[in-house]
């Protein structure tokens, strides 16, 4: 028998060495339980011990069913080195370790030092078929795989249920033909499970349908037969996993919503009990707790609100989007909507959820769009807006008035509210240029309710959103008529003779020019006749001015009766007129002068017995100017009245008289 190894706990270096070895080392009292005097770190490590020996004894570290072995090979220990198998209590899951004993020395008492291996894997066949009988009968999905190559050795019944392959298919597979996880990755993770570095992984197993389930495989080696497998217990999670991941997304939810969600209870009064951030948010509140301290009733604007909405919850159990007025924990008013529904709690009490929506911002957009839209109602202009769809969202109270309502469906069309024409001109220049340049002007015209077309000045406005894209269309469009009818009117008397309606000289020039440029394109003729009272001074003297008046009135009257519409009677001035006799030759203007001759003198002027007038006519030859051809018509007239009045005189052809114009009579 050797002599008792003595453990140098005072040479220090040695004393490091030993407590910083890879393996478990420990000093064991000779006494009955063994206390412990020493262990180093890896034993602490292993059987997770505290620092100090003391407090523990061997027995306690050692399964109850080896202790009995391990103090019948004690008491018959005949040498000073044993070697027991012990199952490590602490490590339980890790196979046995090998104790190696030896008698020793610890600080001048009888001691054991005990140094632990790892055991060798049980091989004997007691133990096989206990495994045997734990894996076909365990209700767990078990796989035996060949670490090697990753095929299915065997599976129990439950996995031939979960995977839906029967004992045989399964034999034939490999784990790789299961796991969504590369080959490769699956090699890895063998070879780490094979050397229990790890024993526990997620994967995703695909199983006989084709159907992916995520799984939780706790695998690990085991020896059968003398050979090496992987034992793996397979736990579907999959429904657990999508319970918490929704329970995530809903958790996600309740702190991220824009709205602010609550419970509250009513026992003993009623506070809040849960709220998320946006509802501190609303309340100004720093801090959950801050919140469910205050009391309900005093975040209420109205007590009268307060009442009607308790009342409604009461009786229906539920209110939706009730528009509240709120009080924040800093007394600012809040306009809400409020969302709650009564519930029983666990206890017994009742309890209400609910979502508690910040509107102040849109209540002011409301009452600034209150305010806009009455103005627009008070405009007599037409305002509409029309969106991107071309669809009509909003008429003022002028374009209802005028249009009709609105139809329901927003699609009052351009067809509906526009004369074709100013349809047209909407469609192709108004829209897409307002579109392009943000704006467009013009005068156009709408249908009124009875379907007869109204004038308007019509502005076209175009909105774009902040990303660019089309938001809206606005029109602005004002009843010109009016306007229209004042234009027409000074339109008329800047071209008209107010007494007899006839033009006046400056129109009569204006047309004269187009006329001619006309007839000098066509190879037209042109004919002028200028006619006069004969003696009006009479009339004038005899019957007074205001007769005088009426005689020229009249007279105008009576030469329209006779007159195209392409002819232009003006009063060239005083009781002088002129005729503009458009595609007329010679001849045919001394017929119609002939005509309105014999017109004026039969015509009715009352009181004025007879009335005639002396004509002289007049072809407007293509090069001659004007001028010269007054000269001609003024000659003609003048030998009429020489000749004795109430006569038609024909000019002299142009090109007689070079003489410049100017009053011959
Ligand atoms: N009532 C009235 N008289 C006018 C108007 N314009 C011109 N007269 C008158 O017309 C008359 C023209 O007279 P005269 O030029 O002498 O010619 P007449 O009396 O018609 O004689 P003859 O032309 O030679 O036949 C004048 O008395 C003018 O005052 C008008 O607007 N109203």
């Amino acid at each position: 028998m050797n002599e008792p190894i003595s453990v140098a706990s005072t040479d220090e270096d040695l004393g490091c060495l030993v407590e910083g070895l890879p393996m478990p080392v420990m000093v064991a009292g000779s006494q009955p339980g063994w206390p412990l005097l020493y262990i180093n770190g890896e034993a602490r490590r292993l059987f997770r011990l505290a620092g100090r020996a003391e407090e523990s004894d061997l027995a306690s570290l050692i399964d109850p069913a080896d202790v009995a072995c391990f103090e019948a090979e004690l008491a018959s220990l005949s040498h000073d080195r044993l070697q027991v198998r012990v199952a490590c209590r602490a490590a339980q899951g890790r196979p046995p370790f090998d104790a190696i004993m030896r008698k020793a020395r610890w600080q001048g008492q009888d001691a054991w030092l005990l140094t632990l291996m790892p055991g060798e894997q049980p091989t004997c066949g007691e133990r096989e078929s206990f495994y045997q009988q734990m894996f076909t009968t365990n209700p767990a999905i078990k796989l035996l795989i060949d670490p090697a190559t990753g095929a299915i050795i065997d599976a129990n019944a439950a996995a031939e249920a979960f995977y839906g392959y029967t004992l045989d298919a399964l034999k034939r597979l490999k784990i790789t033909d299961i796991n969504c996880l590369s080959s490769q990755e699956v090699r890895v993770r063998m070879a780490e499970a094979k050397a229990c570095e790890q024993l526990f992984f997620e994967f995703r197993h695909r199983l006989a349908s084709g159907e992916v389930r995520d799984v939780h495989v706790y695998s690990g080696p085991v020896t059968l037969a003398g050979r090496e497998y992987l034992h793996s217990i397979i736990v579907d999670v999959t429904d657990e996993k999508r319970y918490y991941t929704r329970l995530e997304v809903y958790n996600d939810l309740f702190h991220k919503l824009p709205v602010g969600v609550y419970r509250n209870t009513t026992q003993p009064e009623a506070r809040f009990t849960a709220a998320n951030p946006a509802m501190l948010s609303i309340f100004e509140a720093h801090s959950p707790q801050a919140l469910f301290e205050a009391k309900l009733s005093s975040l209420y604007a109205s007590a009268e609100q307060l009442e009607a909405f308790l009342g409604d919850l009461e009786r229906d159990g539920a209110v939706s989007r009730r528009p509240l007025q709120l009080l924040t924990l800093n007394g600012r008013l809040v306009h809400a909507e409020v969302t709650a529904f009564r519930q029983l709690a666990e206890d017994g009490t009742v309890e209400f959820s609910g979502i508690v929506e910040d509107v102040t911002a849109r209540y002011a957009a409301q009452v600034n769009r209150d305010r806009l839209t009455h103005l627009l109602d008070a405009s007599p202009d037409i305002v509409s807006i029309t969106d991107a769809e071309q669809r009509v969202v909003y008429l003022n109270k002028a374009g209802r008035k005028l249009l009709g309502e609105l139809p329901e469906a927003l699609t009052l069309s351009l067809e509906q509210t526009h004369p074709p024409w100013a349809r047209r001109i909407i469609e192709e220049q108004g829209i897409p240029h307002a579109i392009e340049h943000g704006y467009w002007y013009a005068e156009t015209a709408v249908l009124s309710r009875d379907g007869s077309e109204v004038p308007v000045s019509q502005l076209i406005v175009s909105r774009r959103t902040e990303r660019g894209e089309l938001d809206c269309i606005a029109t602005i469009m004002r009843d010109i008529s009016q306007a229209k009818r004042y234009q027409a009117e000074l339109e008329f008397h800047a071209g008209h003779d107010p007494l007899t309606g006839a033009v006046n000289r400056n129109r009569f020039l204006a047309v004269l020019a187009q006329e001619r440029a006309e007839a000098r394109r066509n190879g037209h003729s042109l004919s002028l006749v200028m006619f006069d009272i004969d003696r009006f001074k009479r009339v004038n003297d005899t019957f007074g001015h205001s007769i005088g008046d009426m005689v020229l009135s009249r007279l105008v009257q009576t030469c329209r009766g006779l007159l195209r519409e392409v002819d232009v009677l003006a009063r060239w001035g005083g009781e002088e007129f002129m005729l503009l006799l458009p595609d007329t030759p010679l001849e045919g203007g001394e017929i119609l002068a002939e005509k309105l001759r014999r017109a004026i003198e039969e015509a009715d002027f009352f009181p004025v017995p007879t009335l005639t007038c002396s004509f002289g006519v007049a072809e407007l030859a293509a090069e001659e100017s004007e001028a010269r051809c007054y000269k001609r018509l003024d000659e003609a007239l003048y030998r009429a009245k020489a000749e004795g009045r109430n006569r038609v005189c024909m000019a002299e052809p142009a090109g007689f008289s070079d003489s410049p114009p100017g009053k011959s009579r």
